[in-house]
């Protein structure tokens, strides 16, 4: 960077005369090297006339067909795999040889591909990464890499990066530790911001830090694709991760939002917290996995009624996801009552693995969960928890499958006429209990939500259809708010006029199936309404640099959206 704050990427300035620099250089792809440009290639639906203009010819079998039915025989091949990890690689494929294509499945088939290429079989792929490893995606950068991250970010080919999604592997879904394996996480997510909430392909960047990993399986695993050595942590750790959101800034600028995903808790809030005062970052599992679950209770007190205040609320797990939680459902009572923040933490308990946090605990706490430990006795279990607090709602943030039992979800039903649980661990295995479960054991009476997908369930012959409460509906149109006002920080505020929006598009029709969370069908109208209020609040904040303010924001949001269709080549 030099005058005027330009970047001075060909080297042209006096002041960079000591910098070395990449000889980028760019020419129009034809022929054979059109074909094999996933950006650009359109298979067999290349026009006779630009197979003539791009040297095509022969290389194509005759035939020219539409992207509607290349859409049908991909769709119609997919199903053929019953292995989902078979989808999984033919989505990942599909990606490599030809977006626009893989883009519009996404997108018209979102209900059917979500679960492959997003929870829970990305979880999968990413246990088995070293194994189905084909092609490179996304950006490395490991402890090889210290004191030259911001080289290796310029040999990323896009330079108009509006988003990255970064890992360390450390906590991948409630798999835990899956070291450089995690890279699936953030190639994942990225392509829902696309598909999901429109911002394009080429300016979004998924990377993955490797500081080696703590899994043995992994580092006795011939195919693992990491380092070899267990994780760096302290000095080690936090130097590589400042160069990095140094690097960042340095090269992308003051614009360019920083997803931290599925970091493990030790780093997930001490990042968020310094980073935040500095950089536009957003971190999913705290922050978005929050918003999402608040537009879920704002729905469902339209089905139990009484205000988020009446509800006294029980979580299991004490993490990013239920302190990420609990904290925003306080700030969101507090903002429409007289109460401080403090009384409003009053109405919410959690339980970590040792059991309830109070007061007698703190001490040993981790300052995260300090401001939700209240007086009480100590209880040890998820059920003598139940039984004495009597919550409304129990959320599941463990990580830990099968741990909402039938005596739990038993006694929820016992006290409450609709109790609300949400079993929101990821992928499936790990839900804190399946649909089926918290309807039948709740005679039907559950409002339920969970992380991971579950198929509709029937019950003394009636049809019950589970809500998916996944940080999923919020961060893609989140981001593109984020994107479009050219905001530079994120501010609370923002993720509460998120979780509204969403809330705002709960149908009757979806609440009369038991619903409340919209389907993801009609996600890309849910993004363009989320990313809307998301910059207007921006706007309202003073954080928001594109000028001037939009008078549409809905309008101006779906016009900036990335549409999947075939362009015409000249
Ligand atoms: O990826 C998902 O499905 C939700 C999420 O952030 C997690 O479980 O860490
Ligand atoms: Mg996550």
């Amino acid at each position: 960077m030099a005058g005027g704050g330009v970047e001075d990427a060909y080297g042209e300035d006096r002041a960079t005369e000591e910098q070395l620099v990449t000889p980028w250089s760019f020419s129009v792809a034809s022929g054979h090297s059109l074909l094999r440009d996933p950006r650009h290639n359109k298979g067999l639906a290349f026009s006779e006339a630009e197979r003539d203009a791009h040297y095509l010819r022969g290389l194509l079998p005759p035939a020219i067909v539409s992207q509607e039915h290349q859409e049908k025989k991909i769709m119609h091949n997919l199903r053929q795999y019953t292995v989902p990890l078979q989808r999984y690689i033919a989505m990942m494929d599909l990606q490599e040889r030809n977006e626009r294509l893989f883009y519009k499945l996404l997108i018209d088939n979102v209900e059917e591909l979500l679960p492959v290429v997003y929870t829970p079989v990305v979880g999968e792929a990413c246990q088995k990464y070293g194994s189905i490893y084909r092609r490179p995606q996304g950006l490395y950068i490991s402890l090889k890499d210290k004191g030259k991250v911001l080289e290796v970010l310029k040999n990323w080919p896009e330079r108009s990066i509006q988003v990255i999604v970064v890992t360390d592997g450390e906590r991948i879904l409630g798999l835990g530790d899956l070291g450089c394996q995690g890279m699936g996480i953030p190639v994942g997510k990225l392509s829902l911001y696309t598909a999901l909430g429109g911002v394009r392909p080429s300016a979004c960047l998924p990377i993955t830090i490797d500081v080696g990993t703590n899994n043995e399986t992994l580092l006795n695993d011939e195919y693992y694709i990491g380092l070899r050595q267990r994780r760096a942590t302290g000095d080690e750790y936090h130097e590589l991760l400042q160069e990095f959101m140094t690097a960042v800034k340095q090269n992308y600028g003051e614009k360019v939002l920083v997803q931290f995903e599925d970091f493990a808790n030790h780093n997930a809030f001490d990042l968020l917290a310094k980073y935040s005062k500095s950089h536009l970052v957003f971190n999913d599992d705290i922050q978005g996995t929050a918003s999402v679950v608040l537009a879920g209770l704002l729905a469902a007190l339209k089905v139990i009624g009484g205000g988020l205040v009446d509800q006294t609320y029980l979580f299991l797990g004490a993490g990013e996801a239920g302190t990420g939680i609990a904290e925003l459902i306080a700030l969101e009572m507090s903002k429409h009552t007289d109460l401080p923040v403090d009384d409003c933490r009053k109405k919410i308990w959690l339980v970590d693995s040792k059991g309830l946090l109070v007061e007698s605990r703190k001490e040993s706490l981790q300052h995260f969960k300090k401001p939700f430990a209240h007086e009480h006795e100590e209880l040890k279990t998820l059920l003598e928890a139940v039984q004495s607090i009597k919550p409304t709602v129990l959320i599941g943030t463990s990580g830990v499958g099968k741990t909402f039992t039938q005596e739990v979800i038993e006694a929820m039903a016992s006290f409450n006429e609709k109790p609300v649980i949400f079993s929101l661990s990821n992928p499936t295995s790990h839900s804190e209990c399946t649909a089926e479960e918290a309807y039948t054991w709740s005679k039907g009476t559950a409002v339920f939500a969970s992380g991971s997908p579950f198929d509709p369930v029937e019950y003394e012959g009636k049809t019950y259809v589970p809500g998916q409460s996944n940080n999923a509906y919020v961060f893609p149109g989140f981001g593109l708010g984020v994107v479009i006002s050219g905001a530079i920080r994120v501010h609370d505020d923002m993720l509460l006029a998120a979780s509204e929006a969403l809330a705002e598009q709960v149908t009757q029709e979806n609440f009369d199936k038991g619903l409340i969370f919209p389907p993801f069908t009609n996600i890309r109208k849910i993004s363009a309404n989320i990313a809307a209020k998301v910059a207007a609040k921006a706007y309202d904040l003073g954080l928001a640099s594109r000028l001037p303010r939009p008078d549409d924001l809905v309008k101006y949001a779906e016009s900036c959206m990335y549409t999947p269709l075939y362009r015409s080549y000249r």
